[in-house]
C-alpha cells in the first residue's frame, strides 16, 4: 500500500493497525522516524515528537491524579510493577491535542484506542519484563479482551529524562532505549498472522535518580467502546 503523505482524514485511517504493513509504511513516510533493525519485531523511534512545554504539562497532569499501577495475570511478585499510573482527563485540551497528534502520527483510528495513560516512576520503581498484549492463556484474558480484543500497537512517549536509570529494555532483541524528553516509541505487539509476538517483551528498568514520566497509548483489535 502507498504511504500516506498528508495528515489523515477519517477515511484514510488505518483502523486497528492490523494488518500492520500500511501502518509501517505510514510511520516510515514521516521525517525523523527510525526503525530499530530486527526481523523479530516492528519497533520505531521518533525523537522530539513532543516539545518540552507539552511534556511538562503532561507531567503535571500525571502528578495531580496518580494512583498505584496495576498488573494483569498477577504472578505473585508484588514488586513486578511498582510505578504509579493516571488516566489523562479525556476532556482536557492538552489530552485532546495529544490524541490528535497521535492519530496524525500513527494513522490508527482513535476508536480502537484505549484512553491515554500516564506512568510515573520514582527512584527504585520499575515495570519488570512483560508484554503489553494479554496472554490468551492467562487468567485475565476474558476480563480485559472480551469486548475490544487484544492490544495491537503500543505508542509510548518519554516526557522527561530521569537523572539515572529508567531505560526501556527489549530483551529479545537486546535493545535498550534511553528516556529523552519527547521521544516516542511505537511497536506492533502482534505478529503478521495476528498472534501475540513474544519478542515484544520489554522491561521499564529501575529509575536510579530523579523521576521518570511517560505516556502510553494502546490500540485494540476491535473498537474500545468510548
Ligand atoms: O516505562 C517504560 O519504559 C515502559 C512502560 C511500559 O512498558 C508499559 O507501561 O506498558
Ligand atoms: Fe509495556
Amino acid at each position: 500500500m502507498a504511504s500516506l503523505a498528508s495528515p489523515p482524514t477519517s477515511g484514510s485511517l488505518l483502523g486497528s493497525g492490523l494488518p500492520a504493513a500500511p501502518v509501517v509504511d505510514h510511520l516510515l513516510s514521516q521525517s525523523g522516524v527510525q526503525r530499530v533493525p530486527s526481523p523479530k519485531l516492528s519497533l520505531f523511534v521518533r525523537r522530539q515528537f513532543l516539545d518540552a512545554a507539552m511534556c511538562q504539562q503532561l507531567c503535571a497532569m500525571i502528578d495531580a491524579t496518580r494512583r498505584p499501577s496495576t498488573v494483569s495475570d498477577f504472578n505473585g511478585d508484588t514488586a513486578f510493577r511498582t510505578s504509579e499510573t493516571c488516566d489523562l482527563d479525556a476532556l482536557d485540551p492538552v489530552t485532546q491535542a495529544l490524541e490528535a497528534r497521535l492519530t496524525e502520527f500513527t494513522c490508527l483510528d482513535p476508536v480502537f484506542g484505549e484512553p491515554i495513560q500516564g506512568q510515573r516512576y520514582a527512584v527504585g520503581q520499575e515495570f519488570k519484563a512483560h508484554t503489553d498484549y494479554f496472554s490468551p492463556d492467562g487468567a485475565d484474558f476474558a476480563k480485559f479482551c472480551s469486548v475490544a480484543g487484544n492490544r495491537t500497537w503500543t505508542v509510548m512517549v518519554y516526557l522527561n529524562e530521569p537523572e539515572a536509570g529508567g531505560a526501556t529494555r527489549f530483551k529479545a532483541i537486546d535493545k535498550i532505549v534511553h528516556p529523552e524528553t519527547g521521544k516516542l516509541l511505537a511497536w506492533n505487539n502482534l505478529r503478521e498472522d495476528g498472534r501475540p509476538n513474544p519478542a515484544t517483551l520489554h522491561h521499564g528498568m529501575k529509575v536510579r535518580a530523579g523521576t521518570k514520566y511517560v505516556i502510553t497509548k494502546w490500540y485494540r483489535e476491535r473498537p474500545w467502546g468510548w
